[in-house]
């Protein structure tokens, strides 16, 4: 690249610009003809990205990728399948745009009401997986919204071939090229030029961990729908019920560890804590999860649980790891909660109504959740067809953000030559 980085994302921010325009009025048949030749264009290049997914995964192995991030990075047939049948889904969803809603006489005479449109310019900063590159341009594109893609640096060959499947899709449907951007370079900076133009980009997107927190809340120039990291808890209430209180607490570990909606802290009442902890605890060693527990917990469970220092309560694993706190009451629960979670999904498990409620209304997350697992926090699992990801802001999107969180409603007004006055 004999550019320099800023003039690229510049040049890429013009581009897109321009590109919402004719997006923001495509035909409802138009969007999903792209997404379904872009299905069409990837299950032509099988071979294609598999290849350059291979050279990302040797560089990863190299860089030392531990399995989860190699489990993540890898396209196999199956995430291949996945990502064809997401673009085929995220066709048949309904359009959200134009929708007028709500429209109403005033007493001046004049029709007032509401139009979904979209936000215009979306960018996306996400990890080393690559399926999400798809997630992403999917959704915006169906939602009307250009969009600027950057994966992590990782992914970087796997994500350009994705992208000239993309491409393939755009050109078929003859919308323009610039639609959907994925970023060519892993140079950071691009992420520094991305988040300071407010000119070409209306929302950033950011999906990472605590060094991306840290980069946007310092530079960001452009409005943040953040996905932040998940310290989710599941909490088991004195009045659980105990096989109830072991499937969840049992799922929201260990169905998967790496997402960012499994659970990181089980709290559990001291009331119950000898009839829930003792089978779960077999659970977790029989699936290789490392226990981190307060004294109370050590006592209870035994030699091999670690003690938890304060800082595992404010830890997101994404690994088979679990720290544990027996706790007094619920309030003491809500407590801990409100005070080291990131306010992405938290659950109760309880057979008392007030004690659900209670945590219901008090703690601040995103979801909560009652005698479910948190691993439930997603697009899919909540009916939205699909999902950018989880987002752990309270303005504008919160939870699972699908295509309506990519999209705004503007004021419509119908006159007939009426004047104020
Ligand atoms: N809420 C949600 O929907 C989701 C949240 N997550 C969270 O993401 C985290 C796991 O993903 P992980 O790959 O570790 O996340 P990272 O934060 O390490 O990376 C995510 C992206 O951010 C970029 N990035 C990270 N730090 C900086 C920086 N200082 N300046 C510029 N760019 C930066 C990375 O680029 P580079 O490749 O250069 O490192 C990558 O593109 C977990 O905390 C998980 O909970 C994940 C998915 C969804
Ligand atoms: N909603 C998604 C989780 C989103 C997420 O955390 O993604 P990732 O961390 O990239 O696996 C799911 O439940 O699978």
């Amino acid at each position: 690249m004999t550019e320099s980085v800023l003039d690229y994302m510049n040049r890429l921010g013009r581009a897109a610009r321009e590109a919402s325009r004719v997006l923001a009025r495509a035909s409802t048949a138009q969007k999903n003809r792209a997404l379904q030749a872009a299905a069409a264009a990837l299950d032509a290049a099988r071979d294609e990205l598999v290849s350059a997914n291979e050279r990302d995964l040797a560089g990863g192995r190299a860089n030392g990728l531990d399995a989860a991030m190699l489990d993540r990075l890898a396209l196999t047939p199956k995430v291949i399948d996945g990502m064809i049948e997401g673009l085929r889904q995220v066709a048949t969803l309904p359009d959200p745009i134009g929708e007028i809603r709500d429209m109403r006489y005033m007493p001046s005479g004049i029709q007032v009401g509401k139009m979904r449109v979209p936000l215009g310019v979306v960018g996306i900063i996400y990890e080393s997986r690559p399926n999400v590159t798809i997630d992403a341009a999917s959704l915006c594109l169906k939602s009307g919204n250009a969009t600027i893609l950057r994966g992590g640096s990782e992914a970087i060959h796997s994500n350009q071939a994705i992208a000239r499947c993309i491409q393939l899709g755009l050109a078929e449907a003859g919308l323009p090229a610039a639609a959907v951007q994925v970023v060519e370079t892993t140079d950071r900076a691009a992420v520094g030029a991305l988040i300071s133009m407010p000119e070409y980009v209306d929302v950033i997107v950011p999906r990472g961990g605590k060094g991306l927190i840290e980069r946007i809340s310092r530079d960001a120039r452009v409005p943040v729908i953040k996905h932040l990291d998940g310290i989710c808890h599941v909490y088991i209430d004195v009045a659980a019920d105990v096989d109830k209180a072991v499937r969840v607490a049992d799922n929201a570990k260990t169905q998967r560890f790496a997402p960012c909606n499994t659970m990181e802290t089980l709290l559990v009442h001291q009331g119950i804590a000898d009839r829930v902890l003792p089978p779960l605890a077999s659970i977790y060693r029989e699936k290789g999860v490392e226990l981190r527990g307060c004294a109370r917990t050590q006592a209870l469970l035994g030699g091999d649980v670690l003690e938890a220092s304060e800082e595992d309560w404010s830890t997101e694993y994404n690994a088979p790891i679990l720290s544990i706190r027996i706790v007094d009451s619920l309030d003491a629960a809500i407590e801990h909660i409100n005070r080291y979670g990131s306010q992405h999904t938290d659950a109760i498990v309880t057979e008392n109504f007030t004690d659900a409620r209670r945590f219901l209304t008090e703690v601040d997350s995103a979801s909560v959740m009652v005698n479910a697992s948190t691993r439930f926090a997603d697009g899919f699992e909540y009916g939205l067809g699909a999902e950018i990801g989880i987002s752990t802001d309270k303005l504008h999107a919160r939870g699972p953000v699908g295509l309506e969180g990519l999209t705004s409603e503007k004021y419509v007004v119908f006159g007939d030559g009426h004047v104020r006055t």
